[in-house]
């Protein structure tokens, strides 16, 4: 057993204890009254999940563990003190609950590099068998279902394992999935916008630094962007599309590669992270019909007042729980501030800041009229040379990995039920407004 592996056991045994003692004593007190308007309106602020890798505050944002963003850059490993933390080590605080020391980040690094040399052919067949013009977002989900050949979980499963020990291979299955990802966006990026000229992975390079590698954008600056977008995108607590849709499907003991692949699903629609790439297409029309990169404060509103009128969203801002602007947003403008402060799509990026909320906020009904994470993660890749939209979503898949399969581990460490709640008729509902 790996030292992870070690200390997860010994974390998990004592936890799942005190979860049973918690139902036992505790498991008929009522939680909250939840109303017909929060069923209805996609079920917001009803509580109906243990999700302990983050929390999401509506002012103050994501906290990992009980950690802020601000936070994890000071205390996570990295490579170099003035880098950006290592993914690796968000991992392992989502999945222990501990900051590691830098030794255990790299032994995760070298474990990842490990397992992602065990990818078996007919995955990169499956891709190739897809038609270049098939989004990303098709090849990466395709992939991670053919992936499922080598589910230690089922295998495991089919065997007679006793539930107690569910957890385990699901372990094995996630350290494995997880490994991989990078070495699967990176064919699928390649495949689609570079000729099909494929770069090896470096076994000597850290998870993220080695998508940047294997993507071809292999400076340090592009490195170290990868870090970043791959710690801010991790996870954003249980009840977001990829997160829940990853957990519900866990529930029926499905092996990790089916559960994530929900999740990936729910990511590739257009109000969840799909919306990264969204951004890039209303910039670039925005650029288009206005006819210049740099437009006056006055066009920008017009544009937006025009995007409202045709019914449609205006992607980037806006969120389901967040009532502030969102503090990766912030994270990456002072990255890009810091580091490409004449980048002319973050200038604009800046400006649309300055007038979209107003906009939003005088419809009087969008709850939230502040900037989310994708309204500016893809102008910051552009920036760096990743100029391929389709391929912002894949990175947010990759990154997301991270957190709702640390929390399926969880759910098996716990021996969460299948998740089954009830439905009612639209007559049922009526007939409970109409009720005294
Ligand atoms: C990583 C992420 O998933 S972050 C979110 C990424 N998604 C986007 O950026 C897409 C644009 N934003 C949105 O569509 C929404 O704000 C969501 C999906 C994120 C949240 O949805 P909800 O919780 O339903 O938002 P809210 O309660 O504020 O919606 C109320 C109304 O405002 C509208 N609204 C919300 N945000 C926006 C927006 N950015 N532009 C235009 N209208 C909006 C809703 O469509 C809804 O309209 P309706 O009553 O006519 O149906
Ligand atoms: O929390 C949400 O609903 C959406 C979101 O920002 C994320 O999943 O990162």
């Amino acid at each position: 057993m790996d030292q992870v592996k070690q200390r997860l056991k010994e974390v998990g045994e004592s936890k799942s204890e005190q979860l049973k003692e918690l139902v036992r004593e505790h498991g008929d007190k009522v939680l909250q009254e939840v109303t017909i308007g929060q069923v209805l309106s996609g079920m917001k602020g009803v509580v109906a999940l243990l999700t302990d890798t983050s929390k999401l505050d509506p002012s103050e944002g994501i906290r990992f563990r009980g950690y802020s963003i601000p936070e994890l850059r000071a205390k996570l490993p990295k490579i170099r003190e003035d880098g950006e933390p290592l993914p690796e080590g968000l991992f392992y605080l989502m999945l222990i609950g501990e900051i590691p020391d830098k030794a255990t980040v790299d032994f995760i690094s070298q474990e990842w590099a490990r397992r992602a040399q065990g990818i078996p052919d007919h995955v990169f067949k499956v891709i190739d068998s897809l038609p270049i013009t098939a989004h990303p977002m098709i090849q990466f989900n395709t992939a991670i279902l053919a992936m499922s050949t080598e589910s230690h979980f089922r295998r495991a499963y089919m065997a007679g394992m006793d539930k107690k020990d569910y957890w385990g291979p699901m372990y094995e299955g996630v350290m494995d999935l997880i490994s991989r990802l990078p070495v699967i966006t990176a064919y699928i990026y390649r495949r689609c916008f570079h000729g099909q000229k494929h770069i090896k992975p470096d076994p000597s390079l850290d998870w993220a630094g080695n998508i940047a590698h294997m993507m071809g954008h292999s400076s340090e600056e592009a490195k170290r962007l990868m870090r970043l977008y791959m710690v801010l995108h991790a996870d954003h607590e249980g009840g977001n599309v990829s997160a829940h849709a990853t957990h519900l499907v866990g529930t029926a003991l499905s092996n990790p590669y089916y559960s994530f692949s929900a999740g990936m699903n729910g990511l590739a629609g257009p109000l969840h992270g799909m919306a990264n790439q969204e951004v890039m297409h209303w910039l670039e029309k925005l650029i288009k019909e206005i006819g210049t990169e740099t437009p006056s404060v006055d066009q920008i509103k017009e544009y937006a007042i025009a995007t409202l009128e045709q019914g449609r969203v205006i992607p980037g801002y806006g969120h389901a729980v967040l009532r502030k602007t969102d503090p990766r947003f912030s994270e990456q403008l002072n990255f890009a501030k810091k580091y490409i402060p004449d980048a002319p799509l973050i200038q604009l990026v800046s400006k649309i800041y300055e007038v979209v909320p107003d906009v939003l906020a005088s419809t009087g009904k969008v709850k939230n009229p502040w900037p989310n994470v994708d309204a500016i993660s893809g102008s910051l890749l552009s920036s760096y040379g990743i100029k391929e939209f389709p391929i912002y979503t894949v990175l947010f898949g990759v990154s997301r990995s991270l957190g709702v399969l640390t929390s399926l581990i969880w759910d098996r460490i716990y021996g969460m039920p299948l998740e089954r709640p009830s439905s009612q008729t639209f007559d049922w509902f009526e007939e409970q407004g109409k009720q005294k």
